[in-house]
């Protein structure tokens, strides 16, 4: 699914009014039907309704949801603030419906003046501005934000298109901005909604479909893009009768150290079951019975060294060597010691085919720049954010922190992604994707672990660095998704990701035959 910016769902709504039968107001209709669905589906008759109104055409869908509420028998009240000197004319055909349906239940309020006080138990509906926000708010416009803002222990508040004052797309740190429980956003996620800063304001989210032209939505490009079920599916290959192990490649995961065996075993048993033909571990003296018992399936090297690993580079002593494995995954519970270092910076020497780099291989990066250069063009970077600022640097906001990631991904040719709740996947071609899977369920140490081991999985299964990066983050999300749904936000843990891995799998199968 494609995020467009402002301007560019100003242009579809222009695109849809000029190419079909349907009017702007129509337009606005439709959004203010499904928002007032919604709110009916969420709220019951009895709650009292107060509808803050711009004067531009979010105060207008404030307007129409304000008439459509009275006809579903709620007692609605329309308050509109004037911010601006005049109304947009779809605000003033909406006014002027109301006033004919529900004269009583407009009520002005003039710069300056002060806002009613809501009866207990009101619902309050933000729809003040829009994506028309020309400029940060200021003045009685925030004065009136903040005392909204004030409310918000005693009274929920469901943010119309975006919260007002968020801007669209770019950062709103530091300004006032309304903040929601809910937003109700038009056809598409506006990039501001993904940003781990705007996270206050903008609550949970429903897109509503409004049947904006598909044809201007298929033609026009977006840099920014949300992963979705269709994509993945198309993204998946089913195994073929005949295939064997070797079809699905041969995976070396370097991974842990004394006290931090567990991170190497929720990565092997991650790609394990995401489907690896052979799996290699190298992993410290003291990690071979752990490894051998928790994870049957895969094969192990251990090192010289009984507390951290310092040798895995010799599995590709040369260019020819690295040709038995399909990829590597390296990082989880590695540890950082001088000889894990060294040893990374000769296995990159030989080993050029796409990675997986998690963890302390991303930490070991970060303190020695030049390593970034040799790491193989392809490989898939997984830091966090606390990773991410070791290895980039700090930026001033979140919009900032997400064209530092892209530049690094073109630059550089990598696939690099940033952990949270919408994971962005940054890559060559300067497009950014986010996900949508996952819940705070996976906020648990191992969970990060088993990623790498999906992708590494997957890329060793022939996966592209890219199909592998979205479906791997997809599947991941997802299958914390059903761990969560099973065994609950807070009881379930990363090998829980990993179990539910196989239900992922299944139902991918099952859309894929619908
Ligand atoms: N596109 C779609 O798909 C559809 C879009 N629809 C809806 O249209 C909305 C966009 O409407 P829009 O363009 O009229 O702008 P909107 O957000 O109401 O703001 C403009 C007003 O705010 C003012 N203003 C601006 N900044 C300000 C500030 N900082 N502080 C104070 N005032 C400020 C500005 O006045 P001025 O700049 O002249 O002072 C003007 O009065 C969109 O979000 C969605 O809800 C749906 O109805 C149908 C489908
Ligand atoms: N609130 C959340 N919503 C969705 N996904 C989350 C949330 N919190 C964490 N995750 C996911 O869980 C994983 C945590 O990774 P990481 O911090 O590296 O864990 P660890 O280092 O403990 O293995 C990431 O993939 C992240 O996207
Ligand atoms: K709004």
């Amino acid at each position: 699914m494609k995020i467009f910016t402002a301007q560019q769902i100003r242009e579809a709504d222009a695109y849809t009014i000029r190419q079909t039968p349907i009017s702007s107001l129509d337009l606005m209709e439709k959004a203010a039907i499904a928002c007032t669905a919604w709110i009916c589906r969420h709220y019951s008759e009895y709650t009292p309704v107060y509808v803050y109104c711009g004067l531009g055409n979010n105060g207008g869908d404030g307007l129409a949801i304000t008439r459509l509420l009275r006809n579903r028998g709620y007692d609605a009240h329309a308050y509109v603030l004037h911010h601006s000197s005049k109304a947009s004319a779809d605000h003033t055909a909406n006014r002027n419906a109301l006033q004919q349906q529900y004269p009583s239940a407009i009520h002005d309020i003039p710069e300056n003046g002060l806002l009613p006080q809501p009866d207990a138990q009101a619902l309050i509906v933000d729809a003040i501005l829009g994506t028309g926000l020309s400029r940060p708010v200021e003045g009685w416009t925030a004065a009136v934000i903040g005392q909204l803002n004030d409310l918000k222990a005693a009274h929920e508040v469901v943010a119309i298109d975006i919260p007002s004052g968020l801007q669209a797309d770019a950062s709103s740190l530091n300004t006032t901005v309304i903040r929601a429980d809910h937003t109700l956003s038009f056809e598409f996620y506006k990039l501001a909604f993904l940003l781990p800063e705007n996270a206050t304001f903008v609550g949970d989210i429903c897109i509503l479909p409004i049947d904006l032209s598909p044809d201007y939505i298929a033609q026009t490009p977006s840099r920014f893009h949300i992963t979705d079920a269709l994509q993945i599916k198309n993204i998946y290959r089913p195994r073929k009768p005949f295939s064997h192990k070797g079809t699905f490649g041969h995976a070396l995961l370097i991974a842990g150290s004394e006290g931090k065996m567990g991170a190497a075993v929720l990565s092997a048993k991650a790609c394990l079951r995401t489907g690896v033909g052979l799996l290699s571990c190298h992993i410290p003296g003291c990690g071979y019975d752990i490894i051998q018992i928790s994870s049957p399936g895969a094969m192990c090297f251990i090192d010289e060294q009984k507390d951290h690993s310092s040798s895995f580079h010799t599995h590709i002593p040369n260019a020819e060597a690295a040709a038995k494995y399909k990829t590597i995954g390296i990082g989880p519970g590695l540890g950082t010691a001088a000889g894990t270092c060294w040893a990374f910076e000769k296995l990159l020497e030989h080993f050029h085919q796409p990675m997986v780099i998690d963890a302390d291989a991303l930490n070991i990066l970060g303190s020695s720049p030049a390593m970034l250069d040799k790491i193989p063009p392809g490989s898939l970077l997984t830091p966090h954010p606390k990773e991410f600022e070791r290895l980039f640097g700090k930026t001033a906001n979140d919009v900032e922190r997400l064209e530092l990631l892209s530049a690094n991904a073109v630059k550089r040719k990598l696939n690099i992604l940033l952990k949270g709740r919408y994971t962005a996947m940054a890559f060559p071609d300067g497009s950014i994707w986010f996900n949508t899977t996952g819940n705070p369920g996976m906020a648990t140490g191992g969970s990060g672990d088993v990623l790498t081991g999906i992708l590494t999985s997957l890329l060793a299964q022939g996966y592209t660095p890219r199909e592998a990066m979205l479906m791997g983050v997809w599947l991941h999300g997802l299958s914390g998704d059903h761990a969560a749904a099973e065994r609950s936000e807070e009881a379930m843990i990363a090998e829980d990701i990993v179990e539910f891995l196989g239900k992922s799998f299944l139902e991918l199968r099952r859309r894929l035959s619908c």
